[in-house]
């Protein structure tokens, strides 16, 4: 059986009364897997449940990279090699863009070699702005950022919080491939993402979302773009 770096077993979530994960079970391996759903069914929720942010609070077993981590706090849960891209990216305001990638930057638990420099190969608009602050750059330069961030880490799990929005079509399309290609290199790859152009691109497989549950899970040969699925857990088409 394929060995799983993400475990996620009943997991719950809730803030105060309102429960906005009701036992989710699912698990990525060496591979890209997309979570998928419509505004507000909870995937956010799940990423910072995963990371240990509160709130929500959360129950049930989280297993990242063979830890369990309920309970722990982000920093810990950073330190074991799991990456994260957050909604909002949460920059700081007073470091430049290479500060943000230096002080991120050290060697991961897979042998990885992303730095800077191959940050900004990736994202050649965010060389340009090395010397720039967190409050200076724009939107998709924030995403980049913030993507650069947890690569430099060079994580042996990466959570990422729709990392795409506010990028360019052409840039959406280099972080898909990126994505795919870490994947290939060992890394487990958890992509939250609305955009069915990146998680195609970039995923293997797929889970679909509603009101805080798991509802579908693409099985072997189906594919995530498929019209009937899109419609009925996004209300899109493609
Ligand atoms: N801090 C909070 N306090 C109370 N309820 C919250 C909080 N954050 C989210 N919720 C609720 O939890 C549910 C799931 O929200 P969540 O942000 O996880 O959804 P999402 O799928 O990530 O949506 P989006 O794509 O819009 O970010 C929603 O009903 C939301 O209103």
């Amino acid at each position: 059986m394929t060995e799983m770096i993400i475990d996620v077993e009943n997991l719950k979530a809730h803030y105060g009364l309102g429960q906005a994960l009701q036992n989710l079970n699912f698990g990525v391996g060496k591979e890209c897997v997309a979570i998928m759903g419509r505004n507000g069914v909870g995937k956010t929720t799940l990423a910072r449940a995963l990371m240990g942010l509160a709130p929500p609070q959360a129950s049930g077993s989280v297993k990242l990279l063979g830890q369990q981590v309920l309970g722990l706090p982000p920093h810990r849960i950073a330190h074991l090699g799991v990456g994260y891209v957050p909604q909002g990216r949460r920059l700081f305001p007073s470091l430049s863009v290479d500060e943000h990638l230096q002080l991120n930057a050290r060697k991961g638990p897979t042998g990885q070699q992303w730095s800077a420099s191959r940050v900004f190969e990736l994202f050649p608009s965010l060389g340009q702005r090395r010397r720039a602050y967190g409050d200076q750059i724009s939107g998709g330069e924030r995403s980049m950022l913030a993507i650069g961030r947890a690569l430099v880490t060079n994580p042996g799990c990466l959570i990422l919080d729709e990392p795409t929005e506010g990028l360019a079509p052409a840039v959406v399309e280099d972080v898909a491939l990126s994505l795919k290609e870490l994947s290939r290199e060992g890394v487990a790859v958890l992509l939250i993402e609305q955009n069915v152009k990146a998680a195609v691109m970039a995923a293997d497989r797929a889970y679909f979302m509603s009101e805080g549950k798991i509802v579908h899970e693409t099985v072997d040969g189906e594919s995530m773009s498929d019209e009937a699925t899109l419609g009925r857990y996004l209300g899109v088409s493609v």
